[in-house]
């Protein structure tokens, strides 16, 4: 993380249940519409175990949520590895109503063709905003860095002007996958980071304690005037030596 970067961290010995009630909590400060960007993997079972009751239990009750993807793996929604069938099969049924409006890349369509019209039903929902501002994303970080389908080295890192982009050669199968840009993560009001488990340890400490020359993507992701939380199980903090909190801020 560079020198400067405002970001907490939080470690908690089960994430799932501080991380349902930040996010109810986000929702309910947001007063009307609450925009959530949301990455794949591990997260998705993390939040349909935890956010569906946080919800119910916010006294004010939900209202209209945007929930869009920040990254998809172009799959039919029936295969294992879609992140919107994911979110469809396990969160949206046991949300309360009414339920968050789900926007996510067509898998139907040709990756360049897929990212253009993501990006175009991004600018629908955020009308007036070149670059949509999310009330939270909630990210997660593979072992090597990546973030979002956003890989070490790859030259999506350089994107500066589209805020959805299409890789065909991720080093993580499946090869095709949309992905949110580095622009739209730093735009967010607020981004958390979410990991968990001893095989994060090691790109956990590189992200925080690192000054890297050329930093991962998840060390890139440093929201221009947002909040930066990193949340953590004990496992995935076990390495870190800088100060953590024990409750999430
Ligand atoms: O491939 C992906 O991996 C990352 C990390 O997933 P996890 O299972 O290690 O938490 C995920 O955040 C991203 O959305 C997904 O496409």
């Amino acid at each position: 993380m560079a020198p400067g970067a405002a970001c907490r961290v939080s470690v908690l010995r089960e994430p799932g249940p501080g991380l349902a009630r930040f996010v109810a909590a986000q929702a309910a400060a947001a007063g009307g519409r609450f925009t959530l960007g949301v990455s794949g993997g591990s997260l998705v079972e993390l939040l349909a175990l935890h956010l569906p009751s946080a919800v119910r239990a916010c006294p004010s009750g939900p209202g209209p949520w945007l929930l869009a993807l920040c990254d998809e793996r172009l799959v039919p929604p029936e295969h294992p590895d879609s992140t919107a069938g994911a979110y469809q099969a396990r969160l949206l049924p046991r949300m309360p109503s009414p339920g968050p409006t789900l926007l996510a890349p067509s898998p139907r369509l040709a990756p360049a063709a897929a990212a253009a019209d993501y990006a175009a039903r991004l600018r629908q929902a955020f009308p007036g905003e070149p670059v949509p501002v999310f009330d939270l994303l909630l990210l997660g970080v593979g072992p090597d860095g990546h973030t979002c389908s956003l890989f070490p080295g790859h030259p999506l890192l350089q994107e500066q002007e589209a805020v959805v982009a299409a890789i065909t050669d991720s080093p993580k199968p499946p090869p095709e996958r949309i992905t949110f840009t580095l622009p739209v993560l730093n735009a967010a009001k607020a981004v958390v980071f979410v990991a968990t488990g001893e095989g994060k340890a090691a790109v956990v400490k590189r992200i925080l304690e690192g000054d890297e020359e050329n930093p991962l993507p998840a060390a890139r992701v440093r929201p221009r005037s947002g909040q930066l939380c990193w949340i953590l199980d004990e496992a995935a903090a076990k390495e870190l030596t800088i100060p953590v909190e024990n409750s999430i801020p």
